[in-house]
C-alpha cells in the first residue's frame, strides 16, 4: 500500500518548511530503548541545521530516518509539505534526486573498480536523464567542487581524502537536490582540508536554495555553517536554537557540557581555525585536482 499523504502543512508553499521532524521516534528491533524519543525541528528553505550530540545521541539514526534507511516506530517527516515517514521503494525513488546524502567516509560507497563519473552518473541514469545531458551534468557538477575537467575518468583510489569528500559532495548535488544530509561529512579530514570542504558547502548553499542537515559532533563546524542547532542527548532534543545564541548563552546543563568536552576547548584555537576558514572562504577555491 503506498502511504504517500499529501500533508497540507499552509496554503502559502513558500512559507511550508523545506523538512519537518515532528514527534519522531525510532526504536532499533522490538523491545530495545528508543534511539530517537520524540524529537521535531524544522529546516527552512536554504537553512543549515546543525544536529550535535555525543556518540549515540541518536544523529545518525535521524539522518537515516529522512533517508528513508532506517523504520519510523512513530512521529512523522514531511518534506516540502509531502508526508514521506513511510514510502514505498517505488515512492521513496521519486525522490532521490531531491534529498541527497554526503557520508563521512565516501571511499567506502566508491566502486573502486569504476571511474568516478560512474557513481555520478548512476542517480541522473535512475531518473531518467538522457546520456548526453548526464556527461554535461557529471562534468558541471565536478567543476563545481573544484575537480580538473577529466576527473570523471579517474577511479577513488586516485583522489586523496579531501578530494574523495568532493567527489561525494557532487554526487549528491548532480542531481540538483533540495536537501542534503551531511553526516560527519568533515570529520575524518584534517583541518585545513576540513576547512576547504566546509567553505566549499557553504559557497555550494549559497549558489542554490539548498539546505543541509549537517550532523556533527564537533561544535566549532557547527558554529561555521549552520544557522540554527539542535542539540540532542539520547535520543531526545535538549536545546534547539539560533546557533550563536546556543553557543554563547548554552540554556541545558547538557550543552554546556558539551562545549566543554567539544574538541576545540582552547578558545586562541577555536579564533584561529574561524581565521583561516575566513581567509580560506576570501580565497578563490581552485581546482585542487
Ligand atoms: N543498527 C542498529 N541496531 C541497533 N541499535 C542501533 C543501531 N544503530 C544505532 N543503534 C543505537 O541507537 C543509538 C543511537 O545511535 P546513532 O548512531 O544514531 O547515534 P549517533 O549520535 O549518530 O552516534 P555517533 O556520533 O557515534 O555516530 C545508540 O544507542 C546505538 O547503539
Amino acid at each position: 500500500m503506498s502511504t504517500v499523504e499529501p500533508v497540507v502543512t499552509s496554503p502559502d508553499a513558500a512559507a511550508t518548511p523545506l523538512l519537518e521532524v515532528r514527534n519522531l521516534s525510532i526504536r532499533y528491533g522490538r523491545k530495545g530503548p528508543l534511539a530517537v524519543d520524540d524529537v521535531s525541528f524544522t529546516i527552512g528553505r536554504g537553512e543549515t541545521l546543525g544536529l550535535i550530540g555525543e556518540s549515540g545521541s541518536g544523529k545518525t539514526t535521524i539522518g537515516r530516518a529522512i533517508l528513508g534507511l532506517v523504520p519510523v516506530t512513530s512521529g512523522r517527516i514531511i518534506f516540502e509539505g509531502r508526508d514521506i515517514t513511510r514510502l514505498s521503494a517505488a515512492d521513496r525513488r521519486t525522490l532521490q534526486g531531491d534529498l541527497r546524502a554526503v557520508f563521512q567516509d565516501p571511499f567506502s560507497s566508491l566502486d573502486p573498480r569504476k571511474p568516478i563519473g560512474d557513481a555520478l552518473s548512476a542517480p541522473l541514469r535512475v531518473a531518467g536523464v538522457p546520456r548526453a545531458d548526464r556527461t554535461f551534468r557529471v562534468q558541471a557538477a565536478l567543476d563545481s567542487v573544484g575537480l580538473a575537467p577529466g576527473s570523471e575518468e579517474r577511479y577513488p583510489r586516485q583522489f586523496s581524502g579531501g578530494q574523495r569528500q568532493r567527489v561525494a559532495i557532487a554526487r549528491a548535488l548532480v542531481t540538483d537536490p533540495r536537501l542534503v544530509v551531511c553526516d560527519e561529512a568533515v570529520s575524518a579530514l584534517d583541518l585545513s582540508t576540513q576547512a576547504q570542504v566546509l567553505n566549499l558547502l557553504s559557497d555550494l548553499r549559497a549558489g542554490a536554495d539548498l539546505g543541509y542537515l549537517f550532523i556533527a559532533h564537533d561544535m566549532a563546524v557547527v558554529e561555521f555553517l549552520a544557522q540554527r542547532v539542535v542539540v540532542l542527548n539520547r535520543g531526545r532534543v535538549v536545546e534547539q536554537g539560533e546557533t550563536r545564541e546556543v553557543m554563547r548563552n548554552p540554556q541545558a546543563h547538557y550543552t554546556r557540557v558539551l562545549m566543554a568536552a567539544s574538541p576545540v576547548p582552547d578558545p586562541d584555537e577555536q579564533a584561529r581555525r574561524r581565521q583561516a576558514w575566513q581567509q580560506l572562504k576570501a580565497s578563490a577555491s581552485a581546482p585542487v585536482a
